[in-house]
C-alpha cells in the first residue's frame, strides 16, 4: 500500500529551515519531478478512506493542489484552492497561517455556509496551517467531512483532535538531520 510514496519518502533528503529540519519531496516541494504513478496512487487511497459526499475538495495553495487534483478528475467533484493572495471578492474569509518555517496570510473563496467539505493536503507538521483553516471554516459555517494530509511529522495532528478533528495521515514520519523515517501507514496494523 502506498509503496512508491514510502519508498520516495526515505530517499528524501533534508536540509535546514533555520532550526527546522525541512525535508524535500515531490508530493510537499514538486522537487524533483512529480511521479503521476505516485499522485495517482495517493489520490485513489484517499478516495477509498475518506467520506466524498462533499460538494467540493478543498486544498491550500501550493502543493496540496497536485494531489486534490488528482482526487477532483478521480471524482468529479469540484477543487477549491485557498489561496496566498487575496481577490477582495464579496465573501472572501483572511486566516494567519504559520508552519514551523514561515508565516503568510491565506484567502478562502468560493465556499458558503452549509457547504460540505474535504480537506486535502500534503504535509501536516505544527498542524497550523489546517488548524487556522479548519477554524476559519467553522466560523463560516462550512462543514468539514475529513481532513486528509498526505505525509505528517510532529504532534501537530492533535491541535486538531482537540478541535474535534481526527486527520486521517497516510504516511507518518520522523525528519532529523540524518534523513527522513517511516513511522506509520494510515491502514496498516
Ligand atoms: O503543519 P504546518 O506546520 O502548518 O505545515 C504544513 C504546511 O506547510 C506547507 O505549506 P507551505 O506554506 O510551506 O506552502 P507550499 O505548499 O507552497 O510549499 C504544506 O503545504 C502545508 O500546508
Ligand atoms: O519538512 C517539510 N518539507 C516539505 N513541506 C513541509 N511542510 C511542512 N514541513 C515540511
Amino acid at each position: 500500500m502506498l509503496e512508491r510514496l514510502k519508498n520516495s519518502l526515505i530517499n528524501s533528503p533534508v536540509m535546514k529551515r533555520g532550526e527546522y529540519n525541512y525535508f524535500i519531496h515531490p508530493i510537499s516541494d514538486g522537487v524533483p519531478s512529480l511521479d503521476p504513478h505516485m499522485v495517482k496512487e495517493i489520490a485513489d487511497y484517499i478516495a477509498e478512506i475518506a467520506d466524498m459526499n462533499v460538494d467540493t475538495i478543498l486544498t491550500v495553495e501550493a502543493m496540496g493542489i497536485p494531489v486534490a487534483n488528482a482526487l477532483s478528475l478521480k471524482t468529479g467533484i469540484p477543487l477549491t484552492i485557498v489561496r496566498k493572495r487575496p481577490y477582495f471578492l464579496e465573501g472572501e474569509v483572511e486566516l494567519s497561517q504559520s508552519t514551523g518555517y514561515s508565516k503568510g496570510v491565506l484567502y478562502i473563496n468560493g465556499l458558503k455556509k452549509g457547504d460540505r467539505v474535504i480537506i486535502v493536503d500534503d504535509v501536516i507538521s505544527t498542524g497550523g496551517t489546517l488548524l487556522a483553516l479548519v477554524r476559519a471554516l467553522k466560523k463560516m459555517g462550512v462543514e468539514v467531512t475529513d481532513v486528509i494530509s498526505v505525509i505528517g511529522r510532529g504532534d501537530g495532528y492533535l491541535k486538531l483532535e482537540e478541535l474535534g478533528f481526527k486527520p486521517k495521515v497516510l504516511v507518518t514520519i520522523d525528519v532529523s538531520e540524518k534523513g527522513v523515517e517511516i513511522k506509520d501507514v494510515f491502514g496498516d496494523q
